[in-house]
């Protein structure tokens, strides 16, 4: 099968060099120079150092070449740059190949998921997310771990399961797009707190405390948006926040232990060359709460910090000052 990664980041390429073991595989970098280095050297210095990457995996940083002659396109920009990527390559996309988002976010403005801007700008394709307890490094690094492809159709689920399973990489299929993307977006925001949580020094039970009425905030507006309780307790929802929350090596709490330690937003995202989703998410999550009637009371906390509203002592402070109602209540 002939596979077009769209997107070079450290997810792009560690996708695309799993695939590229068994199938022609193309991955389009933005930059020229990223797609010779991948070519010549096999190498992505910029967000895989110290990685080489297989020799059979093709890189280009044309759009047209890349996607003309795909049997499966594989999307791994993040949120903010998907919807203008994919519009680009409209044009150029086979008719009716399935379309597989990599990214962990929802759209600014419009509030869709990505699966929904494939459907919008390619009606008619298949469009699944894969998502799950991912951290890129370690998969390169050939660790063990789950992810899900999430599809409506379970026989097109199934047949991407096929093409993307590898020894160490274990896919599992889930029908439920909505619960799986809403996981994968929402965790990011929880993420962000969890690493305040870890850069305030606050402790582990209020650490844990913060990640539990996280998930319990993501199933409130997952389960009100459509999606099913039981996803949010498998590997998209409660895995990902695990892995995200408690892992150095992720981006997004990795945002929030520098806010939580006093630094400021835009010096800490101007040291790094990677995204942190969670910082855009917080308000759209907060958005589709208000939609939804939910109060989602740790969203709009971070969205106060990221807004400069509050600093990240306050926001704890704030959190702590929340009622504490039944469990199952959404505050
Ligand atoms: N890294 C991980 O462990 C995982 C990441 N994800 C998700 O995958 C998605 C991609 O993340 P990741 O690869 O880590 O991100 P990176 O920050 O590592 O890379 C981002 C990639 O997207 C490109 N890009 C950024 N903005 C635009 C834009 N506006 N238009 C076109 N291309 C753009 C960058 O190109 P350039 O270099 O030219 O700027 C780069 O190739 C995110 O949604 C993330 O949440 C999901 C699972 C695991
Ligand atoms: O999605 C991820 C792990 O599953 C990566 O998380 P970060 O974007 O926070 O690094």
């Amino acid at each position: 099968m002939k596979v077009t990664v769209v997107g070079a980041g450290s997810w792009g390429t560690t996708v695309a060099s799993l695939v590229a073991k068994r199938h022609d595989t193309t991955v389009w970098a933005r930059e020229p120079g990223l797609a010779q280095q991948i070519n010549d050297m096999h190498v992505n210095p910029l967000y895989l150092a110290g990685f080489s990457l297989p020799e059979r995996l093709v890189a280009t940083a044309d759009l047209k070449t890349a996607t003309e002659t795909a049997q499966l396109l594989i999307i791994a920009v993040p949120s903010h740059g998907f919807r203008d990527v994919l519009r680009r390559a409209c044009p150029h996309v086979p008719p009716w190949i399935p379309v597989i988002s990599l990214s962990k976010g929802l759209e600014q403005g419009t509030l869709l998921r990505m699966t929904e801007i494939i459907r919008e700008l390619l009606p008619g394709h298949p469009a699944a997310a894969l998502t799950g307890p991912n951290l890129a490094k370690e998969i390169l690094s050939g660790k063990a771990a789950a992810t899900v492809v999430a599809t409506e159709d379970l026989t097109v689920a199934t047949a991407l399961q096929e093409v993307l399973h590898r020894g160490l990489l274990r896919v599992y299929v889930n029908h439920d797009v909505i619960g799986c993307e809403i996981g994968g977006a929402l965790k990011n925001v929880v993420a962000i707190a969890a690493g305040m949580a870890e850069g305030l020094g606050v402790g582990d039970n209020t650490r844990a405390a913060v990640i539990t009425r996280g998930l319990a905030e993501i199933t409130q507006l997952g389960t009100a948006m459509g999606g099913e309780s039981t996803t949010f307790a498998g590997l998209t929802g409660m895995g990902d926040l695990l892995a995200t929350c408690m892992s150095p090596q992720s981006r997004n709490r990795h945002v929030g232990e520098r806010l939580g330690r006093g630094h400021r937003l835009d010096d800490v995202l101007g040291a790094m060359c990677s995204v942190a989703e969670g910082v855009r998410t917080a308000g759209v999550a907060v958005e589709l709460g208000d939609r939804h009637g939910l109060p989602l009371p740790i969203c709009h906390t971070i969205q106060h910090v990221i807004d400069g509203k509050l600093s990240a002592r306050d926001a704890y402070e704030g959190l702590r000052n929340i009622p504490a109602g039944h469990e199952a209540d959404p505050w």
